[in-house]
């Protein structure tokens, strides 16, 4: 029986469908629902064939394998290296699959710039390893925190009272009685021909004691710990600095397959809480020292007080002073260290920079000591610094940035839930912009003064950029800039032959680019003892 309702279609034209009909049977006859079925079939394949182009995601890396993605390829030990090397192929933004996480790698300024700075909103958070919420007790640190009040209070009394420019200026006396003692140190035992030193014990003991003052208003050459024992200086720098690294260094297949959060891994967890365990004991110490000074003396201006002072008004009272002091201490005395070993290891094997450097101070401050007021007329430092960044830059690759929202990098597609890594070294070797970029050259960064560490340009960003930059930027460089001045004016270097220090090869996968093996410089003092101020 035929329906009696009819479409409107049917109501407009009742011609048409008999029209239809009769075509239908006359081409097709009864083979309709065969061709249904190869009409679908082919819109299918179409879609598909299409679909790539349609996604618009950057390049795949080749290679890519079920599970674990392109793991294999940066089995290396330097996979930062291999990041730099596929961006030659691949072009400077492409995609790879680390376990469960797609992952976009940014190897240009104009893309970090996009990414950092103008796309700023949709990925202000960090992907961190599992080990850095273990070690920083949940998001107590800042690195780990995400983008929002909290963060921006928390950053705001960092700037504030440690970290920006004002608060440092306050802490220039400081910094020059720490560098004279530094000097007064490699000075004894010092024959006028020179001797042997062993730098990096010597940089991270006045880097330390620099950190320490700034922040407990004190730093102590030894101390009891209960639970622990008697430490020297190298110990605690071990506990609160080295050990946390090599912790959070430690690969966890947990943070590359989140699905597997729940999961024990007892190898990490046990280091991480071994070291977590030991740098909480040390902490409470100094805290209690840290009290101690404070009932006999009063407020010494270290941000200890400050954070006491202002613990009512903090927004998150559950962040531990312990951890806020602990991570500046961790990011602080590790990075800036990475950075003054190698400047002192290019100074040394390149006597004709040092000469030049030293002339340049000499020019500038004569027979006296050389003071912060001086630093901004010794440009040939500042290259000096800026193009160590640039080839040992500390922190190779940024903790990857987690995409909060549906994006576009350089024209492409990036899904929410991505992860954006940002490979600073590869922009600090892209072979187009730098010529020889292996070569250690200062005179390539006097020459181009736009280069500013990433504030505006981009071409060097050891600091990161953005809003998320290392806020510690201006303490760092303040801290860079005296102690090599003051190390140039006192003291000539040279690497000796038979020290095995000859090689520029850094430590493998580490967080940090650490020399492989220490410095031995050989130093021959300039004069007869420290210059008068
Ligand atoms: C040469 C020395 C240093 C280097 C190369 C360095 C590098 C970096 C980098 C690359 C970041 C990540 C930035 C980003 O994701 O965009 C960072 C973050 C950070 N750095 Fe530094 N840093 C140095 C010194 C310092 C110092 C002296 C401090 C002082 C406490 C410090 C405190 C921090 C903090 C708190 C963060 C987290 C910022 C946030 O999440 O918003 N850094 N640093």
């Amino acid at each position: 029986m035929e329906s009696t309702e009819k479409s409107p279609f049917q109501m407009v034209d009742p011609y048409i469908e008999k029209i239809k009909k009769s075509l239908i049977t006359r081409y097709l006859g009864d083979n309709v629902p065969t061709v249904l079925i190869a009409i679908a079939l082919f819109g299918l394949s179409i879609y598909f064939l299409t679909s790539k182009k349609r996604r618009n995601y950057p390049p795949a890396i080749h290679g890519t394998l079920p599970i674990i993605g392109n793991m294999l390829q940066l089995r290396e030990r330097k996979p930062y290296q291999t990041l730099t090397r596929w961006a030659e192929k691949y072009g400077p933004i492409y995609r790879l699959r680390i376990g469960a996480l797609n992952v976009v790698v940014l190897n240009s300024d104009d893309l970090i710039k996009e990414a950092l700075v103008t796309k700023y909103d949709s990925i202000s958070n960090r992907r961190l390893p599992l080990a850095v919420e273990i070690l920083g007790h949940d998001k107590s640190t800042l690195v780990a925190r995400d983008y929002g009040p909290h963060y921006s209070a928390r950053k705001r009394h960092l700037v504030t009272h440690l970290l920006g420019p004002m608060a440092q200026k306050e802490k220039r006396s400081l910094r020059h009685e720490l560098v004279v003692r530094m000097i007064n140190g490699m000075f004894e035992d010092m024959p006028t021909e020179g001797k042997v030193v062993h730098m990096r014990h010597v940089l991270n003991n006045f880097l330390f004691e620099n950190t320490m003052h700034q922040l407990f208003g004190f730093a102590p050459k030894e101390m009891y710990v209960p639970g622990i024992g008697f430490l020297f200086r190298e110990q605690m720098c071990k506990i609160l600095v080295d050990d946390p690294i090599d912790a959070i260094s430690l690969i966890d297949w947990r943070s590359l397959w989140p699905i597997f959060k729940w999961a024990s891994n007892e190898k990490v967890e046990s280091v991480c809480k071994q070291a977590a365990r030991q740098r909480d004991l040390l902490c409470e110490e100094l805290l209690k020292m840290y009290k101690i000074q404070f009932a006999l003396k009063g407020p010494t201006g270290c941000y200890a007080d400050h954070l006491h002072q202002d613990a009512e008004f903090l927004p998150d009272k559950y962040s531990p002073i312990l951890y806020i002091l602990w991570e500046s201490v961790i990011e602080s005395v590790d990075t800036v260290s990475v950075a003054s070993e190698w400047i002192i290891y290019e100074l040394a094997r390149n006597p004709h920079v040092q000469d030049r450097l030293y002339q340049e101070i000499k020019n500038v401050s004569g027979d006296r000591m050389i003071n912060e007021d001086d630093m901004a007329n010794l440009p040939y430092l500042g290259a000096v610094i800026k193009e160590t960044l640039r080839l040992y830059n500390p922190v190779t690759v940024l903790f990857t940035r987690l995409t909060g929202e549906d994006m576009t990098l350089g024209g492409y597609n990036i899904p929410k839930g991505w992860d954006v890594l940002i490979n600073q070294w590869g922009i600090g070797m892209d072979k187009r912009r730098w010529p020889d970029a292996d070569v250690w050259d200062p005179e390539r960064c006097l020459r181009d003064p736009s280069i500013d560490l990433g504030f505006k340009d981009f071409k060097i960003t050891p600091f990161g950029g953005g809003k998320r930059m290392c806020p510690g930027i201006h303490m760092a460089m303040a801290t860079l800039l005296v102690e090599v001045c003051g190390l140039v004016q006192h003291f000539e270097f040279s690497v000796p032959p038979d020290e095995g220090n000859a090689d520029a090869e850094s430590s493998q996968v580490s967080f940090t680019t650490h020399k492989a093996t220490p410095l031995l410089a050989f130093t021959k003092p300039r004069v007869k003892g420290v210059l008068p101020s």
